[in-house]
């Protein structure tokens, strides 16, 4: 992958060739060739290269052709759907795990890891890949990934795109219909909420794949409480309460910590992933003092937790522009966590903190999802970039602005939310890159609200934009970390965890010029260890039993405060 990025030449000529096929584009000298499959249909006309520039690239109306591997083959699709732990993933799964070759595509990297670790020790090799991280295995044939890594341009006998409901996400939506659409497989396995049948049909329509439908009933019952929590003395071993914001996480972890005979692992957005694993992993060990879980709406997907209960500290949400009420899917997917087909608890239970939100929880649990309209789009950098060449006074922001105000799209798409884009772009545009450099450092996985993780994005692009060359150092003093003593140096802490994993996440696309992945990976693992400490110690005292040897070292290690320089 790196190997694809490094020569910037070589890529403009790919993109320029790739996206001229994907609209049947003949470049012969100052003439153009073109066969455009518009929304009006397919017509054929000579364009000299000034006419070419009336071509409307924004005109996205017909996404499935710009995947020709995939549209050669008739896929078989299976949409396996039906309420949270039906069993729908496991029996994509053994189709996946049975053929000779294949990919799973999911939302988090936890379900990707999952999925990698069961293939393998099932004895069939699995690669592992995400943003950040690779892991191959001797002799695989499948892979394990995030849905922003599937490769479209690869052959597989078996696919499965889980959690598929996510193509209706205003900002991730874009990267599952690329999946649906783009992978080229045999058979095509969907798993996710029925809500999401009728557009993926309508979607399929055009592709000509044959589309089978399996749906699956709940594995063990779902019980809706009559009564609210009351007081936290009643919080029992294997209860799991959910509330959205990290200063609440750790507000319910003291109160429950220091009131009642329980210890509490955390999950959230913001914690590093394998800290999340572990935190899980601990919470999921029956042999672990961890038996209570706190956590937001980063376990509400397909994940395999041993929860008896799920509590709901609120029903309300704070999205980004104003607190709301959860969704009838967002209520179903969490409460849908209690109660694992395969877990210690028989019946999965839910409750609220407060007996005024048992009616919200109740409604949403008898209602079905509202099914999903439209599905997420984005247009590819290719088409960008060919934009880009008909105007090349434009920017990366005024291309992107181009792009999400003019695109025209059929009613089943919408335009994916590019506002964080945007961001990245203003910033990205003041400095000396090619329009490909702009897109890649804008596509990384910078948190532009973060202002330590926008930072860092500024300071590698810009040091890239001189030098061609980015050493870790410049921008922060390994062997400088410590353990945070505050909620706030936690935070400062998940921010520097996500700087040096940007700088991961680049050095695998631009590997000459981000040399120091390597030691960039280990002050990320050693970020998620001391976090992991301030959360084994934060509002309670550790019990004697419990060892807790690399701490000492650690702190012993790194004394000075870390700032990115
Ligand atoms: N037939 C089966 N035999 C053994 N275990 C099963 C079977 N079906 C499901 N399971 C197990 O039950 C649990 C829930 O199944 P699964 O994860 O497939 O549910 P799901 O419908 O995909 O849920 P979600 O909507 O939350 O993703 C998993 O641990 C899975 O391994
Ligand atoms: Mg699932």
């Amino acid at each position: 992958m790196a190997a694809s990025l490094l020569c910037r030449r070589k890529i403009a000529a790919f993109s320029i060739s790739r996206v001229l096929n994907a609209y049947n584009v003949k470049l012969d000298g100052l003439h153009v060739e073109l066969a455009y499959g518009g929304s009006a249909g397919v017509c054929n006309r000579n364009y000299s290269s000034r006419r070419a520039a009336k071509i409307d690239f924004t005109d996205l109306t017909s996404p499935h052709t710009w995947y020709p591997k995939a549209r050669r083959k008739i896929r078989k699709v299976f949409l396996h759907v039906g309420p949270t732990n039906s069993g729908k993933t496991y029996h994509a799964l053994k189709s996946l795990q049975s053929s000779p070759s294949g990919i799973y595509c999911g939302p988090l990297r936890l379900l990707a890891w999952e999925v990698a670790n069961r293939l393998n020790k099932a004895n069939v090799p699995c690669d592992l890949i995400t943003g950040q991280e690779v892991e191959t295995v001797d002799g695989a044939k499948h892979k394990a990934v995030t849905v922003e890594m599937v490769d479209v341009n690869s052959d597989y006998s078996c696919a499965v795109i889980d959690e598929i409901q996510m193509l209706g996400c205003k900002t991730r939506g874009f990267s599952f219909t690329r999946a649906l659409l783009g992978i080229s497989a045999d058979e095509l396995h969907l798993c996710g909420d029925p809500a999401a049948v009728p557009l993926i049909e309508e979607i399929l329509k055009v592709t000509g794949d044959d589309v089978k439908i399996e749906t699956y009933e709940r594995l063990l019952p779902l019980v809706p409480l009559k009564k609210p929590l009351g007081s936290f003395d009643n919080i029992q071993t294997g209860d799991c309460i959910v509330t959205f914001s990290r200063k609440q996480i750790y507000k319910l972890k003291k109160k429950i910590e220091t009131g009642a005979n329980h210890l509490c692992s955390v999950v959230y957005g913001s914690l590093p992933p394998e800290t999340r694993t572990r935190q899980a992993t601990m919470f999921n060990d029956a042999t672990s003092e961890f038996d209570v879980l706190v956590a937001s709406d980063a376990i509400g997907m397909g994940l395999n937790l041993n929860i008896s209960r799920i509590i709901f500290s609120t029903m309300q949400k704070f999205d980004g522009v104003e607190m709301r009420d959860l969704t009838v899917s967002e209520i179903k997917q969490i409460a849908g966590r209690a109660g694992r087909y395969g877990s210690k608890f028989p019946v999965g239970e839910v409750t609220c903190l407060d007996g005024a939100d048992l009616p919200l929880l109740h409604s949403s649990l008898k209602s079905p999802s509202p099914p999903l309209e439209r599905a997420g789009l984005f247009p590819s950098f290719d088409l960008m970039y060919m934009h880009s060449r008909l105007h090349p006074e434009l920017d990366l922001y005024q291309i992107l602005e181009h792009f999400t105000k003019n695109a025209k799209l059929s009613d089943k798409y919408f335009i994916a939310d590019c506002e964080e884009l945007l961001k990245a772009a203003v910033v990205l545009d003041t400095l000396p890159l090619s329009l490909h450099d702009k897109y890649l450092f804008c596509i990384s996985p910078v948190d532009m609200n973060d202002e330590i993780s926008s930072q860092g994005l500024t300071q590698f692009a810009s040091n890239y934009s001189k030098k061609g060359l980015v050493r870790l150092k410049e921008i922060f003093t390994p062997g400088s970390l410590m353990v945070p003593k505050t909620p706030a140096a936690l935070q400062e802490l998940e921010s520097i965890h996500k700087v040096l994993d940007l700088y991961v996440w680049l050095s695998f696309r631009l590997a000459d010029s981000f040399p120091d992945r390597t030691l960039a990976a280990s002050q990320k693992a050693i970020c998620s260890m001391l976090i992991e400490e301030f959360l084994e110690r934060f509002g309670w005292q550790a019990p004697a039993a419990k060892k807790l040897p690399a701490t000492t070292t650690l702190r012993s290690l790194f004394q000075k405060k870390t700032y990115l320089k």
